[in-house]
C-alpha cells in the first residue's frame, strides 16, 4: 500500500515536472518572441507611437503577457547589446535568414550567453543552440582581444562613461556672434568651434554651463551635437516658411530661427500640452520674432490649409524611442562621438548605419499621413527627421 502510493506520487511528480518543463518552455519560446518584438521597436522607434515611450510602457501594453519576463530579457539584452553583436560578427554565423529576425537573434544569443538554461525549442533558437560552441568560443577571443577577463568588464568598457562626453553649446546668433561667444567662454573654458556644425562650440567634458550668464540669457543653447546637427542639415533660407512639426521643448525650432536670420516663419506644432509651455519659454528666450505656436496633431493637419500654402521644408523630430540610450540614438555615428564603442565602429558599419536611417527616414516620410503638395514640387522638397534608427 505505502510502496502503491509513492510509486503515484513520483509518477504524479514527473508528470508534473514533464508539464512544468513544458511550461517553462513554452512560456520561454514567447517570451523571447515578445521581447523581440519590443526589442525592435526600441531600437527603430515605432513609427506609429506618437509620445514618448519607454521599454516599460512598451512591454505593459496589451499586446505582451509574459511581461516580468519580456521586460528582463529586454533590458538584459539591452545591457549586453554591443557584446552580442560583437560575438554574432566575430563568430560569423548569422546568414541572410536569421539576418532578418535580428532582434530576436539578439534576444536568443543574450539568452545562451548569459541567461538562463532553459531548454530551446523554437528554430531560431535550435540554429542559435547547435551553435553554441562557436558563440562561446567567439565571445573568449573578444575578452583577450579587449584585455578582459569576464563580462562585466566588458560591459564597463562598451559604455561610453559621460564624464568622456565633450559638452556642446550653440551660439544662438540672433543674439551674440560666434566669436564673441568663442571669446566669453574662452575666458572660462577650454573651447573650440566644432568642425561639422557652424555656430556649435565643443567645450571639455564635466563643464557646468547649466547657470552660466550666456545660457540664462539665452545667448547660447545647451544643445548635443546630434541634435545640432538636424536644422542645420535641413538648412533653410531666410525668408521662407518651414514646419517643426514635433517642436516642443523648442532646441531646433530655435536653431531654425536663428538659421533663418529671424525671417520668415516656422510653425511650430506640437501635440503634449504641458509641452507647449516649454516650447513657448525657449522662443521667448532665443528671441526668435518668426515662430507661430501651433497646439495640435501634425497628422491632423490638413495640408490644403492656406496656412501651409507656403511652407517649404519640414523638420520632424518626433519622440524617440523607449531605450533614451544614446547608443540608440543618432549620436553616436558621429566620428567624433566619445569614447568606447563609437571608436570600435568601423567607418563602413557607420556609413552602413546612415544608409538605414537615411532609408527608415524616407520610408517613414512616405508613409507620413500628411502630404505637402508644395514640397514634392522639384526644388522645393526639403524633409529633414531625425531620432529614430
Ligand atoms: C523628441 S521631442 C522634439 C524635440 C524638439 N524637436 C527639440 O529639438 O527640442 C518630440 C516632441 O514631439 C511631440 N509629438 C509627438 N507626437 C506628435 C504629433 N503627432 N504631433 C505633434 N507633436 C507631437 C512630443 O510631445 C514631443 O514634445
Amino acid at each position: 500500500m505505502v510502496r502503491t502510493t509513492a510509486k503515484t506520487s513520483s509518477a504524479a511528480a514527473g508528470k508534473s515536472k514533464k508539464s512544468r518543463l513544458s511550461n517553462a518552455e513554452r512560456s520561454a519560446y514567447f517570451s523571447r518572441r515578445e521581447a523581440a518584438k519590443v526589442l525592435r521597436s526600441v531600437l527603430q522607434g515605432d513609427a506609429r507611437r506618437r509620445a514618448v515611450g519607454s521599454i516599460k510602457s512598451l512591454v505593459y501594453g496589451p499586446s505582451v503577457k509574459n511581461k516580468k519576463a519580456t521586460f528582463a530579457l529586454v533590458c538584459q539584452t539591452l545591457k549586453h547589446l554591443s557584446i552580442v553583436k560583437d560575438v554574432l560578427e566575430t563568430a560569423n554565423i548569422l546568414n541572410s535568414r536569421w539576418k532578418r529576425q535580428e532582434e530576436l537573434i539578439y534576444i536568443i544569443t543574450y539568452d545562451i550567453l548569459f541567461g538562463q538554461e532553459i531548454s530551446f525549442i523554437g528554430d531560431a533558437e535550435k540554429f542559435l543552440v547547435r551553435r553554441k560552441d562557436a558563440l562561446q568560443s567567439a565571445l573568449a577571443r573578444i575578452l583577450v582581444r579587449k584585455k578582459v577577463k569576464q563580462v562585466e568588464d566588458l560591459i564597463d568598457l562598451y559604455q561610453t562613461p559621460d564624464t568622456l562626453k565633450p559638452r556642446y553649446v550653440r551660439v544662438n546668433t540672433l543674439k551674440l556672434d560666434i566669436d564673441s561667444a568663442l571669446n566669453e567662454l574662452g575666458k572660462q573654458f577650454m573651447v573650440q568651434k566644432d568642425d561639422m556644425v557652424p555656430d556649435l562650440l565643443r567645450l571639455p567634458p564635466k563643464c557646468d554651463l547649466h547657470n552660466h550668464p550666456l545660457v540664462m540669457n539665452g545667448s547660447v543653447f545647451l544643445q548635443g551635437k546630434a541634435s545640432s546637427m538636424v536644422a542645420a542639415a535641413l538648412d533653410p533660407e531666410p525668408g521662407w516658411e518651414v514646419l517643426d512639426a514635433c517642436a516642443a521643448p523648442g532646441n531646433k525650432t530655435a536653431h531654425l530661427a536663428a538659421l533663418m536670420k529671424g525671417k520668415g516663419k516656422i510653425i511650430a506644432c506640437e501635440l503634449n500640452k504641458d509641452r507647449i509651455k516649454r516650447l513657448e519659454d525657449t522662443i521667448r528666450l532665443s528671441g526668435a520674432p518668426n515662430v507661430q505656436v501651433l497646439p495640435g496633431d501634425f497628422l491632423s493637419l490638413d495640408p490644403k490649409d492656406p496656412l501651409f500654402s507656403k511652407v517649404r521644408a519640414i523638420l520632424l523630430d518626433p519622440s524617440c524611442s523607449g531605450s533614451g540610450t544614446v547608443a540608440e540614438r543618432l549620436d553616436h555615428l558621429l566620428p567624433s562621438y566619445g569614447a568606447g564603442p563609437a571608436s570600435d565602429t568601423t567607418e563602413t558599419e557607420r556609413l552602413n548605419k546612415l544608409a538605414t536611417f537615411q532609408k527608415k527616414a524616407l520610408a517613414h516620410a512616405l508613409s507620413c499621413k500628411f502630404h505637402f503638395p508644395q514640397l514634392t514640387q522639384s526644388g522645393l522638397q526639403k524633409f529633414m527627421m531625425c531620432n529614430s534608427i
